[in-house]
């Protein structure tokens, strides 16, 4: 956490931490600036459930994640974090936003969830290793993603599994996810993303084999200017996901 920025395994960047410590009050308001995020959770929390089941031959019951272990990386405070844990996985949860951390620890303690919390960066659980690694909406705002991909990889478990979850690069993107989103419909503040920093899903799964990891499927992820909605669909152009396990 305390390496300089210019430390090339360092993934953290100070403005995207000031930038999420500053929207840590209200993440848990569904109407308030994180509402995509909630809208968007209510159709992750399904295909992660349903990919991770399926991954690992699970029954489908009131807690169906029970006895795996997951590390949700970059969890801000925790809304994929607590549907993990209601679904019955034992859930550690990672955040360079400090703010982010007391915000997810006072929520989960309200709801009465036992969540790992951990103020810090993906080094901080290195030596550890979890059946779930979930990367989802995290790498757009990394540095030296090689690195962080690298480190991700290594805490799946053998037979476990990672799911990534990011924006495309290219120029759909660009229209749809900067300009249509924060200047647009201004659904985003402003500044949210940086392009440059989208990452194809050809290097997502680069970056996953790399790790040691085998991409299983992927999904695209829609979403309804008017309606407000997100959906699957076959089409990765703008935002997706990528299913990959390391084998035994
Ligand atoms: C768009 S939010 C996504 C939060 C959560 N993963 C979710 O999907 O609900 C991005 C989160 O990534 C965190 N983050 C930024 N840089 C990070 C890094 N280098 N390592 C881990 N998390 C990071 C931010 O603090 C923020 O909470
Ligand atoms: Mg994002």
């Amino acid at each position: 956490m305390n390496a300089p920025a210019s430390d090339p395994r360092m993934s953290v960047s100070a403005e995207e931490i000031k930038r999420y410590n500053a929207l840590a009050a209200t993440w848990w308001d569904p109407k308030g600036p994180m509402w995509p995020l909630h809208r968007l959770n209510a159709l992750r929390v399904p295909f992660v459930v349903e990919a991770v089941s399926e991954h690992f031959g699970l029954k489908t019951s009131q807690a169906p994640l029970k006895g795996l272990t997951v590390l949700d990386i970059g969890c801000g405070a925790g809304l994929l974090s607590e549907a993990m844990a209601r679904a019955g996985a034992v859930v550690t949860a990672v955040d360079p936003a400090q703010r982010n951390i007391a915000i997810a620890m006072e929520h989960a303690a309200a709801e009465d969830l036992a969540i790992e919390y951990i103020h810090g960066d993906i080094d901080s659980v290195a030596h550890r290793q979890f059946d779930v690694v979930l990367n989802m909406e995290v790498v757009e705002h990394v540095e030296n993603l090689d690195a962080f991909m690298a480190s991700c990889g290594a805490c799946v478990a053998g037979g476990g599994v990672q799911i990534v979850a990011t924006l495309n690069r290219n120029f759909k993107s660009w229209l749809f996810a900067i300009i249509g989103g924060e200047y647009v419909l201004r659904w985003l503040p402003k500044g949210t993303h940086q392009w440059r920093k989208f990452v194809t899903p050809e290097e997502t799964r680069r970056m996953l084999t790399a790790a040691g990891l085998t991409p299983l499927k992927s999904a695209g992820v829609a979403v309804n200017p008017f309606t407000r909605s997100y959906s699957l669909t076959d089409d990765t152009s703008v935002n997706y996901m990528i299913v990959a396990a390391r084998h035994d």
